[in-house]
């Protein structure tokens, strides 16, 4: 069953449409669940606090979705999700559980989301973000791009629109779910051999990405050999960075070998994930 990612500054209403959708489909007999911070015990001001934190906090919401994720359930993401590489994650996590995802956007001005936020009927500690920390948030917002397909299908909602709970019904359950993209028929290779691919394949994109860095900017898609997925140039991505990530792909690739004509799809979402 599929996975709804809320998007949406703090304070934008994101929980309040969550919980408007889980009533609507509860009601309808669909099974949903919706995981944000406060399901995993997490205090927002102490989960976003620095990136290590917000790398733990997304750590430990990718883990309880990937986990809830089945056949006969509805699960939301209700979260800042913002960052364009983890909702790239989120959408490798759905495709890999052949199920659908679809974006929830809470396009709500800044303003009311910053008094939305500090005014709120839970006044906890834990309930809202510090001012500063909604403030820094907000600065860092990736705003969903429907051109790409993670961030789609894409529903932006304003604060004055309604639900469009037909449309969501429709795209939720009477479309073809993505289908993971794995070898139909099950490759092998000798150990050496898978190496000697693993090197040739890894080597191969890491020259076209580090040729497209010279003259990239960030958020650019660079096409790469025996590839169809694309890799997204991040502001991290660097020279060195690329060098390093190879390598722990490296390591990563021979705990976990992928199909051989899935080394290099692996790579790519390796490199993509880096982001965050
Ligand atoms: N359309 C709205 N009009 C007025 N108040 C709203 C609206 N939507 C949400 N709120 C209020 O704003 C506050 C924050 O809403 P909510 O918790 O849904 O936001 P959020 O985006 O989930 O926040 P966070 O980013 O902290 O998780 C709540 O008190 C909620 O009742």
């Amino acid at each position: 069953m599929p996975l709804i990612v809320m998007s949406g500054i703090p304070g934008s209403g994101k929980t309040k449409r969550a919980q408007e959708i889980y009533k609507h489909f509860t009601e309808m007999g669909k099974k949903v669940i919706i995981i944000n911070e406060e399901s995993l015990l997490i205090d927002k001001n102490e989960g976003y606090k620095d990136s290590l934190q917000e790398k733990m906090t997304r750590g430990t919401q990718k883990a309880a979705i990937e986990r809830n994720l089945s056949k006969d359930t509805v699960v939301i993401s209700d979260s800042l999700n913002y960052i364009k590489g983890y909702r790239y994650e989120l959408y490798c996590i759905a495709r890999a559980a052949g199920t659908r995802l679809l974006l929830v956007y809470c396009d709500t001005p800044k303003e009311s989301a910053s008094k939305w936020n500090l005014e709120r009927e839970d006044q906890s500690p834990s309930a809202a973000f510090s001012e500063k920390l909604a403030q820094e948030l907000t600065f860092r917002f990736e705003v969903p791009n429907p051109k790409n397909r993670w961030d789609s299908p894409l529903f932006t909602l304003e604060p004055q629109h309604s639900l469009p709970y037909e449309l969501l019904y429709k795209t939720l359950f009477e479309v073809q779910e993505l289908r993971p993209n794995f070898a139909t028929q099950a490759q092998t290779l000798s150990p050496a051999n898978f190496v000697h691919e693993l090197e040739k394949i890894t080597q191969e994109i890491t020259n076209v990405v580090s040729d497209a860095l010279q003259s990239s900017m960030v958020g650019d898609e660079i096409k790469v050999p025996g590839s169809n997925k694309r890799v997204i140039i991040h502001s991290k991505l660097s020279l060195s960075e690329l060098r390093t990530q190879r390598r722990q792909f490296f390591k990563f690739a021979q705990l976990h070998p992928p199909q051989p004509n899935q080394i290099a799809d692996s790579f790519v979402d390796f490199l993509n994930t880096s982001a965050s």
